[in-house]
């Protein structure tokens, strides 16, 4: 129990708040990256091109960041040597150090969610850490927590997302409570089983940077939860933003940012390396004050 907290808490302490996320798009890599896997047949490029350009963001933000957050859509998307490209990555970060958390939004009825549970935990995936989505309830989202749990891993249970049309369903109010309410309370209850030595638990919530009231009121509802907050960088999120989401021992919140550190070039850009390293710097500071 707590032993993904703990270790959560450790990279934290280390390198500060910040989550690098792996988000990979084909049209904004460098034209070099790109280049270099130009002699491979056209359906083999992009998953090519995403291990070359992830493994070097990995090294380039390693001095700012203890956690990545690998997008699995991303690397779905370029078919089979994507995914290929995603599990070298997955275990390339571990040999760097990094937490990993592996964003794929998981939910299913309990047998399918366990055989993702599986998948995420086990030898392939080998995550941290996953995403998963809670809406279809409790029996649904438990052999999340079982298999996490056997394996030392945690989870992060989608709460509050930072997209502008998060309230359609989230702030519907029942039974006095607006829905993520609801799911925060239960996060409360999941997480309490799994406590580590630094406070806090193995089960997260994921809330936006750009709905810092709700942030500021899930802080103090989830005292021992830690928070995974998207939404900071190119969504519009602020430093000031996701201030609320960290307790006062600075520790309790990991603040991601994708587009806004990776992709802070043009593709034809030739020192894009040294503009990532500036923008990990910049989002490291800014979160760290
Ligand atoms: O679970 C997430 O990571 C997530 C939840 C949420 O509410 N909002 C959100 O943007 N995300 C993810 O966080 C990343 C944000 O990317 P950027 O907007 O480029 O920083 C993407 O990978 C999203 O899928």
């Amino acid at each position: 129990m707590g032993a993904f907290a703990d270790r959560l808490a450790a990279a934290v302490r280390r390198h500060g708040p910040l989550c690098v996320g792996i988000d990979p798009r084909w049209e904004s890599l460098p034209a070099a990256v790109r280049a270099s896997v130009a002699h491979l047949p056209p359906p083999e490029q992009p998953g090519a091109a995403f291990e070359a350009f992830g493994r070097r963001v990995l090294e380039l933000v390693r001095p700012h960041a203890g956690v990545v957050k690998p997008q699995a859509a991303f690397f779905e998307q370029a078919g089979p040597a994507g995914l290929a490209a995603l599990q070298r990555l997955m275990t390339a970060a571990k040999e760097l150090g990094f937490v990993t958390i592996l964003d794929a939004k998981r939910g299913d009825i309990a047998s399918t969610a366990a055989a993702y549970a599986d998948a995420a935990f086990g030898p392939v995936w080998d995550a941290d850490s996953l995403t998963i989505n809670p809406y279809l309830g409790r029996d649904a989202v438990e052999p999340f927590l079982t298999a996490a749990q056997a394996a030392g891993r945690g989870v992060f249970v989608l709460v509050r997302t930072s997209n502008p049309g998060a309230g359609l369903f989230q702030d519907l109010v029942c039974d006095g409570q607006p829905v993520y309410r609801h799911v925060a309370a239960a996060v409360a209850e999941w997480n309490a089983a799994t406590l580590g030595g630094c406070g806090l638990g193995d089960v997260g919530a994921v809330v936006g940077a750009t709905h810092p009231a709700e942030l500021r009121e899930l802080r103090a509802a989830l005292p021992d939860v830690w928070l995974l907050i998207p939404g900071y960088g190119a969504q519009g999120g602020t430093a000031a933003d996701v201030k609320a989401g960290y307790r006062a021992d600075g520790l309790g919140a990991v603040v991601n940012s994708s587009r806004g550190v990776t992709f802070p070039f043009k593709p034809d850009d030739a020192s894009w390396e040294s503009a990532v390293v500036a923008a990990a710097a910049r989002a490291a500071s800014e979160l760290r004050e």
